[in-house]
């Protein structure tokens, strides 16, 4: 395991690194300061099996504090590294574009933060008509899916596209190609659907729960929900999630993770992004292929388990969209808010590789 994706999160306790970090430097087993930034994992697993569940209580609310997008690279060094490790995707085109050659691109977006600006509302994340005509002209190259959290049927009518593939509920939600039978049919890949019932019961206690809380808002993403502190005073914080975790404290069958001001409920279920993306690889015929390039374009920290995916199969290329420093398995980097000319000049990159024939959408998708 190196350094990078260590520091993400921990499989074993479901708690965000900046958690882990601050209550590690918090505690009497560790005083000092991690070397390099980092503490080893040998320190991080003892930390983890000493500390259980009393670490997980106050972690949640340090995670929540320290989940702002706008952090600030600390000093210049931080900063230096990170257009080392990450440079920029659009300087470093030539260098994606000359390790394309002879292979079949595969578009992979992220919706929330990638193609639309993180916005108060969760309903109200539009994308740019700019935006959509950039993403409909690269469909029209390169087979293109949308991966995100929100519930399929609403990221698809933020999109409006019907030649595209989508993954909604982080993955747990596929409408993609047939396997084998490419540009015939469409499949369904529902891992999680047994967990439907739960989800609705859960939604129903949560809306009751944080209904006194002044600018908290529950969203029903079908196989996970979202409940959003954005609009949240901080002093809320805690109670809110207090309130969520004496939910979800009665189902062992449901975690919790974490977004963008944002706490996700989700089913405990081996299933993430990086998992769509597999699936999505292996129903275009790409499973086991030299002969694709996936490219990912994502924002959060859920993006994170298909970066992860892309660097164990060391093929294709993870961007991460971020104006601070971040810690990630992605290997190059855009800027946000996410600029329409962004977009453009990479589309107009993605169009310029040479000899690539239109994608012809398959007819279940367009009916
Ligand atoms: O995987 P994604 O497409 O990035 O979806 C992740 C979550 O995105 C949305 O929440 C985020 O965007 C909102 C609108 O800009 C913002 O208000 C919120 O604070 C962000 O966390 C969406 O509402 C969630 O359901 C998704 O899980």
């Amino acid at each position: 395991m190196t350094k990078q994706n260590m520091v993400i999160s921990d499989a074993k306790s479901g708690l965000t690194m900046a958690a882990i970090a601050v209550a590690m430097s918090e505690s009497t087993l560790f005083q000092s300061k991690p070397k390099n930034g980092y503490f080893t994992r040998k320190k991080l697993l003892k930390f983890l099996e000493t500390n259980g569940n009393g670490a997980k209580i106050n972690a949640l609310l340090d995670s929540m504090r320290a989940s702002s997008p706008t952090r600030r690279p600390s000093d210049a060094q931080d900063q230096n590294s990170w257009i080392i490790n990450q440079p920029s995707a659009l300087t470093k085109f030539d260098e994606i574009t000359s390790a394309s050659k002879g292979k079949q691109i595969v578009v992979f977006l992220d919706y929330d933060g990638t193609l639309s600006p993180i916005v108060e509302d969760p309903d109200r994340a539009f994308m740019t008509n700019e935006m959509r005509d950039a993403v409909r002209d690269v469909a029209k190259f390169f087979p293109t899916a949308i991966v995100s959290g929100r519930c399929r049927a609403k990221v698809h009518n933020f999109v409006k596209l019907d030649e595209l593939y989508y993954a909604g509920s982080h993955g747990m939600d596929i409408k993609g190609p047939s396997k084998g039978q490419k540009g015939n049919q469409t499949v369904l890949c529902q891992p999680a659907r047994d967990f439907l019932p739960m989800i609705d019961e859960v939604y129903k206690s949560l809306l009751e729960k944080i209904k006194y809380i002044p600018g908290a808002k529950v969203e029903n993403n079908k196989f996970c929900l979202s409940v959003h502190f954005r609009c949240v005073e901080e002093q809320k914080w805690g109670e809110l999630a207090d309130q969520v975790k004496s939910v979800i404290k009665n189902y062992q069958k449901l975690r919790l993770t974490q977004g963008r001001k944002v706490l996700e409920i989700r089913p405990t279920i081996k299933w993430d992004k990086g998992n769509a993306l597999e699936f999505l690889l292996e129903s275009l015929g790409y499973a086991d292929s030299d002969d694709v390039l996936p490219v990912y374009i994502g924002d959060d920290r859920t993006d994170e388990d298909a970066f992860k995916v892309l660097r164990k199969r060391g093929q294709g290329v993870g961007i991460l969209v971020t104006k601070a420093p971040k810690e990630t398995n992605a290997s190059y980097s855009l800027q946000e808010p996410y600029e329409a000319s962004t977009i453009t000049a990479r589309y107009a990159v993605l169009k310029a590789f040479s000899g690539v024939e239109e994608v012809v959408p398959t007819k279940a998708l367009l009916t």
